[in-house]
């Protein structure tokens, strides 16, 4: 792996981490507690946390990133601040009002489908009570690669359908459901693998559905980022500052693949997704309304639509909205409320340091520091 600016040594490395645990207040991808490691480096701080099941040539790049972040800081803003979604978890739809509270002024949301147990009226009921609550919201969803083929392509179809037959305009009662407005803004990861991608996509297209595939595992867990879009599977990209070694390869990546990306969280503290928000505020400017995105390319969506790298100047709008507002997941992290909240559906671009207080509060258990730091050590003799 290249090298980036680094510690002078393991030894001086390791004393400079703080672990800490982060109860959460809702189960997330499974996780009821977020342990990472944070790191503070001259140019301010970096977080190392790959999940506990990720291999240690994975969980490298994370290292890398956070080294990035320490040693280097984060590469040149192009905007002050970058809009974000809201992020619905596979709750019951009764719960979805509540989430949704926590996240004000997003007018973009992603909603977790395809959660082991349930079924895809479940799906629906959420996607339903998310447009109950934000009728005006685009939606997207993210089934993290659980349907087959078939099953994806029933599935986009009957949930692209639910969002058009929602028209905030129509008062209830005055005639029959519109299904022309905009459906789904993408998929993300609907199936594992990238031979199934293809394979959705090419099915979407004969079944008349105009809905974008983003590849979001794909990419943050390949071995070759780029492959997935290239194979033809994929419209879009979800790209994730720490999967990919860091700001600066993120911005690498997103110029070659040459889609609309949306730039996401992985269940970081406050220091790892102000990482995210500072790649996201570097991105070269896009023109809206390229690509399928929005409505079958027809109509371009402003905002949340988005188009391929490479055209015009920045704007705190001008990018697909970006996931990185999952602190609210968090019962506490390691800055005070309002340090570096969302403002509007805007996360500001700024350098965080964690609370000394907080770093304490949270401090993981010294078994689980010790598994952390021999993590960091082995990571650190593969970069
Ligand atoms: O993208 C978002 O809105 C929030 C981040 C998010 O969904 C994820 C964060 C961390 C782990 C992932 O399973 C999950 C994702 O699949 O994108
Ligand atoms: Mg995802």
């Amino acid at each position: 792996m290249t090298s980036v600016p680094g510690p002078e040594s393991i030894d001086d490395l390791l004393a400079r981490v703080h672990v800490v645990a982060l109860p959460m207040r809702v189960r997330f991808r499974g996780v009821t507690e977020r342990e990472v490691a944070l790191v503070e480096g001259p140019a301010g701080w970096g977080e190392f946390g790959p999940f506990p099941e990720y291999e240690d040539p994975e969980a490298a790049h994370w290292l890398r990133s956070a080294l990035e972040m320490a040693w280097q800081g984060p590469p040149l803003a192009l905007r002050s601040r970058v809009a974000v979604n809201a992020t619905v978890p596979a709750v019951s739809a009764g719960e979805v009002a509540g989430i949704l509270e926590r996240f004000p002024g997003c007018g973009t949301v992603k909603i977790k489908v395809a959660e082991r147990g349930q079924q895809l009226v479940d799906d629906v009921a959420r996607v339903a009570a998310v447009l109950q609550a934000r009728p005006d919201a685009r939606v997207r969803v993210d089934a993290n690669g659980a349907w087959t083929v078939a099953e994806a392509a029933h599935a986009v179809r009957v949930l692209d359908q639910a969002v058009r037959a929602v028209d905030s305009r129509r008062a209830p009662g005055t005639g029959p459901v519109a299904l022309d407005g905009l459906g789904l803004e993408y998929v993300e990861q609907p199936c594992a693998t990238v031979d199934e991608l293809v394979q959705l996509r090419a099915r979407l297209a004969a079944d008349g559905v105009h809905v974008d595939v983003a590849a979001d595992e794909s990419i943050r867990r390949a071995e070759d980022p780029l492959r997935v879009v290239r194979a033809g599977g994929a419209d879009r990209a979800v790209v994730k500052v720490a999967p990919l070694g860091g700001p600066r390869r993120l911005l690498a990546v997103a110029a070659e693949l040459g889609v609309p990306v949306t730039v996401s969280s992985a269940l970081d503290s406050a220091v790892g997704v102000a990482a995210g928000v500072a790649a996201a505020a570097a991105l070269p400017g896009v023109r809206s309304g390229a690509g399928r995105a929005g409505g079958g390319g027809t109509a371009g969506d402003g905002a949340a639509g988005g188009g391929a790298a490479g055209g015009g100047a920045a704007g705190d709008d001008d990018l697909p909205a970006a996931g990185l507002a999952t602190g609210g997941f968090f019962v506490e992290d390691v800055v005070e409320p309002g340090v570096f909240s969302l403002v509007d559906g805007h996360l500001p671009v700024a350098a965080v340091a964690p609370d000394p207080a907080r770093l304490e509060g949270l401090r993981a258990s010294a078994d689980r520091r010790d598994w952390w730091l021999e993590r960091i050590r082995r990571c650190h003799a593969l970069l």
